[in-house]
């Protein structure tokens, strides 16, 4: 488990506000759901595994706030309807979704399947728009909300990430799709795309940091810890990003700052030459 930030918000910022977090169980879900509970949230923590999302709410609890973790696939429609129906009985409202569940595994595209493909469209782009339709319908339409996707930075495309790259960007577009169709509703639509981030679910990728540092050219040197992602959500899903609707922000520590050009050794290169007549005349 990562250690959690310490607190960076007034403490009544979310008060009187229930928040469903997907994913919350583990990694920047779990910093997120507990760091919206201490700025005075109820929380809906929910993912797949029953003992993760159970130790989150139990966190949340002891912070004096409600807390119910709900076992949901968010590819499974039948159980997203089980879920908006005991979010109704518990807390009769819904303010704010984060859309943070989501998956892949490293692959080169020629090596890839359809079926590859496909699950991971319906694990990071579907069950997106399931969750995002089924708390829209139940709650959000009524008496408006603000929802934030967990994406990725594919702005670029991502290799060896083909599949989570065109889920993604889908979610992007569907985003701010929705941001114009349901402003009239008061519900905020947000991105927020992660670099590379500390959190149990890296687990799954075998990077060592010497060569995440060779391959990564994120420019702060470092990857970047749950609590840079769940103070970018918690400002888009609170009042203090009531203006800011249909944004994408990239949380990265510069990592895109290269799509343009590397220019460090042109920079070297030219100050190389203006040393140059210098070291001649010696
Ligand atoms: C060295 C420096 C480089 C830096 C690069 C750093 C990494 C960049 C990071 C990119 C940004 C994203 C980061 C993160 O997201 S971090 C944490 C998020 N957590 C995860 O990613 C979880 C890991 N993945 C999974 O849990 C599962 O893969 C997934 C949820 C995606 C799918 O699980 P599911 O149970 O639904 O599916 P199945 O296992 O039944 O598989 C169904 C079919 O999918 C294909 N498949 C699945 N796994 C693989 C694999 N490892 N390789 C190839 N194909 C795979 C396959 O077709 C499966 O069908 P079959 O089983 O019938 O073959
Ligand atoms: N860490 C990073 O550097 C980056 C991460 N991301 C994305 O950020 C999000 C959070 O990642 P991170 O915290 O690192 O990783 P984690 O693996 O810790 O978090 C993913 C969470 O999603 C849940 N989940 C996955 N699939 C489903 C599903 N079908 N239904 C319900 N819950 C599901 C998992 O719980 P369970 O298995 O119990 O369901 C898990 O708690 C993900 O979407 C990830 O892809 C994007 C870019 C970079």
């Amino acid at each position: 488990m990562q250690p959690l930030p310490n607190m960076r918000f007034a403490p009544d910022l979310l008060t009187s506000q229930v928040a469903l977090v997907t994913g919350g169980g583990t990694g920047m879900g779990r910093a997120t759901a507990i760091e919206m509970a201490r700025c005075g949230a109820d929380v809906v923590v929910l993912g797949r595994r029953a003992e993760p999302i159970e130790d989150c709410a139990k966190i949340i609890r002891e912070l004096g706030r409600k807390a119910v973790a709900i076992s949901t696939d968010i590819r499974l429609p039948d159980q997203i309807d089980s879920a908006m129906l005991r979010i109704k009985d518990e807390f009769g409202r819904l303010d704010i979704l984060v859309n943070n569940a989501g998956g892949q595994f490293v692959t080169p595209a020629r090596e890839l399947n359809n079926k590859g493909f496909e699950t991971v469209i319906r694990n990071n782009l579907i069950g997106s728009w399931q969750m995002t339709k089924a708390v829209a319908d139940h709650f959000m339409l009524e008496h408006g909300g603000s929802i934030v996707f967990v994406t990725a930075c594919v702005r670029s495309g991502l290799s060896g990430f083909v599949h989570t790259a065109a889920a993604r960007g889908g979610v992007l577009a569907m985003m701010k799709t929705l941001a114009f169709e349901w402003a009239e509703f008061g519900i905020r639509l947000n991105c927020v795309a992660p670099g590379t981030i500390k959190t149990e679910g890296m687990d799954h990728y075998p990077i060592d940091p010497e060569q995440w540092l060779k391959l990564n050219r994120n420019v702060m040197g470092h990857m970047g810890d749950v609590g840079d992602i769940s103070a970018a959500i918690i400002f888009l899903s609170s009042s203090l990003g009531k203006f800011v609707t249909g944004e994408e922000w990239y949380i990265d520590g510069g990592e895109t700052l290269h799509l343009a050009h590397d220019a460090r050794q042109m920079i070297d290169a030219v100050k190389f030459s203006r040393r140059e007549p210098a070291v001649l005349k010696k």
